[in-house]
């Protein structure tokens, strides 16, 4: 046993394996709380667990799919330093790749939901260390007209705010931009109905989430019972969006009870239908995703990725 005194152990002396391991990071510069310097520290402790590390940059939407999608990539870990959009990105680039190595997530983005659905760490040695140690689970994901999400695909008025939410206020103010557009679209915005189609059966409603996992908008809970490691989709249809429902879920979601509110329902499904007579706005994984027609379903495959 090290004495107490004696320094912690050194990433060369955590993984003596590293030093096989080829990695590339792909960082998003653009996403919400993007941090250069903590990528530098990741990059120092990696380097010094030996393994054979590189950056790069992304210069345009669009960059991670297609370094995703080269089956030249020979890397046994392609790590994303983004939000949920670049993972998207990532996951949509893996389809064409028969050869995808694991997936890896250093997280930034505006609310970055799926570094709350695995848990993943904040600080630089953390991440370092769960590279390093390469524990790894599945990740599920589903698809909405045959194009991967990992968290969720939605219609009705919280795609309007993703449409809507200018990009330079996102950067400027993160979430609170959100708030900002959700509150100048709902006081203006005229409601529409869906139908929402779930392995036969009719539902109708004014906003219509699939979500693969547990987590929306952040930390906020809508299905207890879902996780992006095990298989599955579940559809939350809220039958109000008027500003006194829209507030009433809005408090219900923040304090992790809206699956449980009243004129909220809340159904596992296979294959799902959002519907509406004129096109209703739709998002997945907090970019915009055109309109309803959305046809909904779980993936068959799944990715490997690297978790605490
Ligand atoms: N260099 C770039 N310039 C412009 N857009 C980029 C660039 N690199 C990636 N993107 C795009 O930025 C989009 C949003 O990125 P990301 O999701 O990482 O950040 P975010 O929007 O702040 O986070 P979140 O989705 O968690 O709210 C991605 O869908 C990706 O296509």
């Amino acid at each position: 046993m090290r004495p107490f005194w004696s320094l912690p152990p050194s990433f060369a002396d955590l993984a003596p394996e590293a030093k096989d391991k080829r990695i590339l990071i792909v960082a998003n510069p653009t996403s919400g709380g993007y941090r250069p310097k903590n990528l530098e520290k990741i990059l120092g402790y990696l380097k010094e667990a030996g393994c054979q590390v590189s950056i790069r940059l992304t210069t345009r939407a669009g960059e991670i799919g297609d370094i995703a999608s080269d089956t030249n990539l020979a890397v046994n870990l392609l790590v994303i330093a983004g939000g949920d959009g670049s993972v998207n990105e990532a996951l949509t680039g893996f389809q064409n790749n028969a050869a995808a190595p694991d997936l890896a997530v250093i997280p930034s983005g505006t609310a970055n939901v799926l570094a709350h659905e695995l848990g993943l760490p904040k600080r630089p040695a953390a991440i370092a260390r769960a590279i390093l140690n390469h524990r790894t689970q599945p990740l599920h994901f589903g698809l909405a007209n045959g194009r991967p999400f990992v968290l969720m695909a939605s219609a009705g008025f919280d795609a309007e705010v993703v449409h809507g939410i200018p990009l330079a206020l996102k950067r400027k103010f993160g979430k609170l931009a959100y708030v900002y557009t959700a509150l100048k679209i709902g006081m203006t915005r005229r409601s529409s109905d869906l139908t929402i189609d779930v392995d036969g059966e009719h539902l109708t409603g004014k906003l219509a989430v699939a979500t693969n996992g547990r987590f929306y908008g952040g930390p906020f809970v809508v299905c207890p019972n879902a996780s992006v490691t095990t298989q599955g989709l579940h559809v939350l249809v809220l039958k109000k969006d008027d500003p006194v429902s829209a507030l009433r879920f809005g408090i219900a979601l923040m304090v992790g009870r809206v699956h449980k509110a009243k004129g909220v329902t809340v159904t596992a499904f296979k294959k799902a239908r959002f519907l509406a007579a004129n096109p209703v706005a739709a998002q997945i994984d907090g970019d915009p995703f055109g309109a309803t027609p959305v046809i909904l379903e779980a993936a068959q495959d799944n990715l490997t990725i690297v978790v605490p």
